[in-house]
């Protein structure tokens, strides 16, 4: 493992471009567990980390992720709060650390089936957690959210504002990272909790990107007018407390989210102590300006109606990542909202043409 581990430079990023990963090397870089790595955001992870000499073993329940979307990656179907599926899928392939992306993640959900989301992103949680400490795993990375912080009195938002979600979904997420720091003072967990704000974009080559059902999501909504699936986008309140009334966002690009978890990962490799990071650009952007951007990336007109304002959604959200940059060494790449859109583009119309010609 050793003598691998050295053969393998998966720590100099331009290295790791250069590396062809054989089965047989593959099968010999250390493992991460990646939950939910069929999803969205886990299955671009699941690719960086493959592409980075990491081996990725995904556990996914397919609720809301899509089996293709694992690729050649080993996936293994069942349920995070399975303790039985979770133990065996451990004793198997002794990861080194979990990455958590499975949840359920909608704010208007939410708000209707509390329920659902307690059980799913906290009871769940705590019973990976549990079969993680009776294997021995203790290095752990949770997908947070900016849901956490509620309606904030401070924009940008620090880490240290005060946290009081505002729904369901966000006090879930809250409780597990309460739970982590409760298990890192107990038993040694060491966990870093990446709270994203708006992950939008797809993979630059055009071959992964966001695929919900039914899609909820402003950016990919946006796109399906533009190709024609959806007449129209609706604005979701205009009389917000912001500059336009439409509400203000920090779009993150998918690609960056997932490299901020690379970075995490190599933290707590080098013994990083249990600690929480903000994921944004540190740019609002109104519901407005994403539609504007949206039709002169696409150069189709995207027309527009107005909704009342959605429950639970608050005015603004704009992170402060200084801390992630400083700490993690962390710089986002695809900053810009027009690069965002155009990557969400080029996956927009590959599942267009994949609708018309099944
Ligand atoms: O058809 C739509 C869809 C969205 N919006 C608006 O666009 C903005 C972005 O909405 P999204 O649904 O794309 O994203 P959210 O901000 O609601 O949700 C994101 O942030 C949440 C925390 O606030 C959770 O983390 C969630 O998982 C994550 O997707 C919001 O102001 C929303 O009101 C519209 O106006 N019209």
């Amino acid at each position: 493992m050793q003598a691998v581990e050295r053969s393998m430079p998966r720590h100099n990023p331009r290295l790791d471009k250069r590396l062809i990963i054989t089965p047989r090397l593959m099968n010999k870089a250390p493992a991460v567990v990646v939950a939910g790595g069929t999803g969205y955001i886990g299955s671009h992870m699941v690719r960086m980390l493959r592409e980075s000499g990491w081996r990725p073993i995904i556990i996914d329940n397919l609720a809301t992720g899509h089996a293709e979307a694992a690729a050649s990656a080993e996936l293994k179907v069942g349920e995070i709060g399975d303790k039985a599926f979770v133990a065996a899928v451990l004793k198997e392939f002794e990861p080194q650390c979990v990455m958590h992306f499975a949840a359920s993640s909608l704010v208007g959900e939410s708000v209707q089936k509390p329920g659902k989301y307690w059980r799913n992103n906290l009871v769940q949680t705590l019973n990976l957690l549990d079969t993680m400490l009776e294997h021995g795993v203790t290095q752990f990375i949770f997908s947070s959210t900016a849901a956490v912080y509620g309606n904030p009195v401070e924009v940008p938002i620090p880490e240290d504002h005060p946290t009081r979600p505002i729904n369901p979904y966000g006090h879930s997420k809250l409780a597990v990272e309460y739970a982590l720091e409760d298990y890192s003072a107990a038993h040694g967990l060491r966990s870093i909790t990446l709270r994203y704000f708006n992950a939008a974009g797809a993979h630059p080559d055009g071959s992964l990107g966001e695929r919900h059902e039914p899609e909820t999501h402003l950016i990919p909504l946006i796109l399906q007018v533009a190709s024609g699936r959806r007449p129209h986008i609706a604005r979701y309140g205009s009389q917000h407390a912001t500059p336009d009334g439409s509400c203000i966002r920090d779009y993150i690009h998918v690609q960056d989210l997932c490299a901020a978890h690379l970075l995490a990962l190599r933290r707590l490799e080098a013994g990083a102590a249990t600690t929480t990071y903000n994921l944004g650009n540190g740019l609002g952007h109104s519901v407005n300006e994403v539609i504007e951007a949206a039709r002169r990336v696409t150069g189709h007109p995207i027309p527009m109606r107005d909704d009342p304002p959605r429950a639970g959604d608050p005015p603004v959200l704009v992170a402060d990542a200084a801390r992630a940059r400083a700490e993690l060494g962390w710089s986002p790449q695809y900053g810009d909202i027009e690069t965002i859109i155009a990557h969400a583009w080029q996956w927009e119309r590959r599942l267009h043409q994949a609708a018309r010609h099944p």
